[in-house]
């Protein structure tokens, strides 16, 4: 089985070509691949194909709203197995593997996911890095809730991007007081506010047009970047700073993005990286289940 390795800004995935739609996205065999000890290692698994051949195999019940049968489709999988609607890096990275493969010639296209259409423009890619901007659809607001970390409360702004997130945008937290957080053990947070879990953003106020966050990632932990969670944390912290609209620079540990929130909607533009690609090993894939 082909597979591509990259990331955006280091929020990294494992991508499977499968257009006929034949491989068997079981949750032990994707926790195995994106399994960094035993596995190639990886945030999460995109599998390629359109989504009206997914629908046909029966992996989606039903075309989202907005997508086409003939749409790109992008198939995402956290690392402990389970299904997300939508990933912000994952579609950057997506767009650039189709344009680096081959398989599309187009620069504006739409990927689909879960949560919809996703039109991405492609502004510059070669076999390994390339520039996305995707246009991120409706921030909708869930009202106020809060997240625990070592005893520490952060107070904070549901907001559904697709995904669910937290992000919690406080006075006190700066570069410096981020970096000391320890997001190895998962938030706290309310069950009942979030009863699919939750994506939790820390965040600095807007200082200079530009934020920093970490994020702690359903069914993933910790990694060094969220897509959603940047639109949700540029969102919340426009807001914070009594704005509904603008553009921030938002800082993670695998990079920057520009986001920009607009008629209450939300665009990403960001980078892309593929460093690799190989087979992965029949026999070892069947093994898993
Ligand atoms: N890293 C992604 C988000 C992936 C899905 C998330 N863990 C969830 O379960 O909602 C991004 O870049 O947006």
């Amino acid at each position: 089985m082909d597979f591509s390795k990259g990331h955006g800004t280091q929020n990294d995935f494992v991508v499977l070509p499968d257009l006929d739609v034949r491989i068997d996205l079981e949750p032990a065999r994707v926790s195995a691949v994106c399994d960094r000890q035993r596995g190639l290692g990886a945030d999460g698994i995109l599998r390629v194909a359109r989504a009206g051949a997914l629908a046909d195999a029966g992996v989606l019940g039903a075309l989202p709203d907005g997508v086409a049968a003939e749409d790109w489709f992008m198939d995402y999988r956290n690392s402990d197995g389970s299904i997300a609607e939508m990933c912000g890096n994952g579609v950057r990275v997506f767009a650039h593997y189709l344009k680096a493969s081959g398989l599309e010639s187009k620069d504006e296209f739409v990927v689909g996911s879960r949560a919809g259409a996703r039109p991405v423009v492609v502004h510059g890619s070669d076999a390994t890095h390339g520039d996305v901007t995707v246009a991120m659809g409706p921030i909708k607001d869930l009202g106020t809730s809060s997240a625990t970390i070592d005893g520490r409360v952060f107070a904070g702004v549901g907001i559904d991007v697709g995904n669910p997130h937290l992000a919690c945008v406080d006075e006190h937290v700066t570069a410096e007081v981020l970096s000391a957080l320890d997001l190895s053990v998962s938030p706290g947070f309310d069950p009942g506010f979030f009863p699919h879990g939750v994506n939790i953003e820390i965040v600095t106020p807007i200082h200079d047009g530009g934020v920093h966050m970490r994020v702690h990632e359903r069914g993933v932990g910790e990694t060094r970047s969220c897509g959603t969670g940047t639109v949700a944390a540029a969102a919340a912290a426009l807001r914070y700073d009594g704005r509904d609209e603008g553009s921030v620079l938002v800082r993670v540990l695998g990079g920057e993005v520009q986001v920009t929130v607009e008629g209450g909607k939300g665009s990403l533009r960001g980078p892309s990286v593929l460093v690799a690609n190989g087979t992965i090993s029949d026999a070892w894939w069947q093994s898993l289940v």
